[in-house]
């Protein structure tokens, strides 16, 4: 049974799924603080957050069977990303539900600033019919600069359209010919900051975007600017903006968002009558919270189940038409590394994976990653290393990944190399999907193979002599280790060769020992393939 706490409030139509799962238990405790979360944390296997939960790493680090971290929304900077990535814990988020919802806010900010919407109500709630003081301005034929061209900006802008706005947008990703597809004009900071009337931001909080709108730019700004930021706070330089409204640069502000949340009583923006503020509300509708809770739990049950999942944010995304052609090939890839990760003594020094045929096609670092984790799980123990977290390893072990491609693979639709080079030795395996008969070795080092990866295995190199097969086997037979298959491999007659033994059980140390003792034969090694 997985076991799921929910510790922040999320809808409960969106995690009914969970709910109903009749391998799953789900717990609500909101509102606990980091040390309350971190006495409970280890019995749970994933844990679903929204935006108040700080998922710290001592969270993690506490949550010792802890899976995935699942945020109901985009933004993911309450989560440490980089410790998560370190423990292999998933991180995924909701990034489509609140899309439509954030925007709507953003308008509503828009509007509520242009027309002094929350000032005039506190007056006229306040019994005074004051129909001077708050004279407004039409969002037609203004300029709108839109900083962060994603989800959300893009939404932003194509209402903007319906407003009779000119649009100028700027985003890293923004094309000349995309921003002319939307009608929009592709633009600078420079541009937007010179000459729209109002801004709005949609970027994520990053070092390159805090403080993006700051007193640098302030200075240089179109006067009688209205800004709207309901992205993250930091993302415009508070104070800066708050000398701006004072100097009569910016004539209005609209804020859901601050530096920090929620902000002291005495932070400007509570009492300036320019500003007008909401408690981060963007995503608060209905429809966005059931929207980002759904997604969520569906992806959550996925990698708890061990399925194929989607969004998430430590781990780059797999399109899925490459997921069609790789997924096949992870178990295997994990088989392969494992394999010739148990094969090789000496400390790893280099993987170098080679992909031949059809695979040669695809971005394969999804499968590089599971033959990556197959490799240091020999090392490391299969519970610290998964796909999210096995190239994060490697690097933190100065392991280098090298990585090659060739359409030709003689004779396979496709083949997977993976070559070991340690501080003793280089070791290689192959492997492919055989139709009708699964993923099966098909090279080990330079000789021919076709073994199933699977279970006890028993790697003997030896000399092709008459009579060593019977003498492992009669060796093997006597210490109760019975074999199920047997594969030779050999270049020449009476030169060196390769003995693969599939047996019942595992053998003990002992008698792996006695067999590598026995004459004509080099090595033994038991392989034990989950
Ligand atoms: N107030 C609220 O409740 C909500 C806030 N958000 C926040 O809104 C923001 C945008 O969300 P989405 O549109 O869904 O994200 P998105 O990822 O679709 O879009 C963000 C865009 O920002 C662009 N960007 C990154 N660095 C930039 C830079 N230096 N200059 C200009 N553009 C840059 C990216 O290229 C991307 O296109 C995020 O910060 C998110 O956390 C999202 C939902 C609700
Ligand atoms: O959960 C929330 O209400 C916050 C939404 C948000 O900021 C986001 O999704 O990035």
């Amino acid at each position: 049974m997985f076991k799921v706490l929910v510790s922040d409030p999320i809808s409960d139509l969106g995690i009914q799924q969970l709910v109903d799962a009749a391998d799953v238990s789900v717990d609500k405790k909101p509102g606990l603080s980091e040390d309350e979360l971190v006495a409970i944390i280890g019995e749970y296997d994933a844990l679903l957050v929204r935006s108040q939960t700080r998922v710290t790493a001592r969270i993690m680090d506490a949550g010792k069977q802890l899976k995935v971290v699942g945020r109901a929304g985009v933004g993911v900077d309450n989560i440490d990303l980089e410790a998560a990535t370190q423990r292999g814990i998933i991180v995924i988020n909701a990034p489509d539900g609140n899309t439509i919802t954030t925007c709507e806010h953003t308008f509503a900010m828009m509007m509520a600033v242009a027309r002094h919407i929350p000032q005039a109500y506190l007056k006229t709630v306040g019994g005074e019919w004051d129909r001077k003081s708050f004279l407004g301005v039409e969002l037609r034929n203004k300029t709108l600069g839109v900083m962060g061209m994603g989800r959300i900006g893009s939404e932003v802008a194509k209402r903007a359209k319906a407003f009779g706005m000119n649009i100028l947008g700027y985003d890293p990703f923004l094309t000349e010919e995309r921003a002319a597809e939307m009608g929009i004009k592709l633009a600078s900071v420079d541009d937007i900051v010179r000459n729209a009337d109002f801004m709005t931001v949609h970027t994520p909080l990053t070092p390159e975007t805090r403080h993006m709108i700051s007193s640098k730019q302030f200075e240089v700004m179109k006067k009688g600017m209205r800004i709207v930021n309901c992205a993250r706070g930091g993302i415009i330089d508070e104070q800066a903006l708050v000398e701006a409204v004072d100097q009569g640069i910016v004539a209005g502000a609209a804020f859901d968002v601050f530096e920090v949340e929620p902000p002291a009583a005495d932070h400007p923006f509570l009492t300036h009558p320019k500003i007008i503020v909401t408690p981060h509300l963007g995503a608060s509708t209905v429809e966005a919270q059931e929207n980002v809770a759904i997604d969520v739990s569906e992806q959550v049950l996925h990698i708890l189940r061990d399925e194929p999942f989607i969004n998430a944010v430590n781990m780059p995304p797999i399109p899925a038409n490459v997921r069609k052609i790789l997924q096949p090939y992870f178990t295997l890839g994990e088989k392969l590394g494992n394999f010739v990760s148990q094969m090789t003594d000496g400390a790893v020094k280099e993987i170098v994976v080679s992909y031949s045929g059809d695979l040669a096609e695809v971005d394969t670092q999804p499968l590089t990653r599971y033959i990556t984790r197959g490799v240091l799980a020999h090392h490391l123990g299969a519970d610290q290393v998964n796909v999210v977290n096995s190239m994060h390893l490697a690097k933190e072990r100065s392991v280098n990944i090298v990585v090659n491609k060739t359409h030709v693979a003689k004779d396979f639709t496709n083949l997977v190399t993976v070559t070991l080079r340690s501080s003793k030795e280089e070791r290689t395996v192959a492997g492919t999907l055989l139709t009708g008969y699964g993923p099966r070795i098909v090279q080990i080092d330079s000789y021919p193979v076709d073994v199933a990866p699977e279970g006890n295995l028993i790697l003997i190199s030896h000399n092709d002599k008459p009579g060593i097969i019977g003498r492992v086997g009669t060796l093997l037979g006597s210490n109760d280790v019975n074999i199920a298959a047997m594969q030779v491999g050999r270049k020449l007659v009476g030169g060196a060769a390769i003995m693969v033994l599939t047996v019942d059980k595992g053998a003990a140390k002992s008698v792996i020992e006695e067999v590598a003792q026995l004459s004509d034969l080099n090595s033994a090694k038991e392989i034990h393939l989950v």
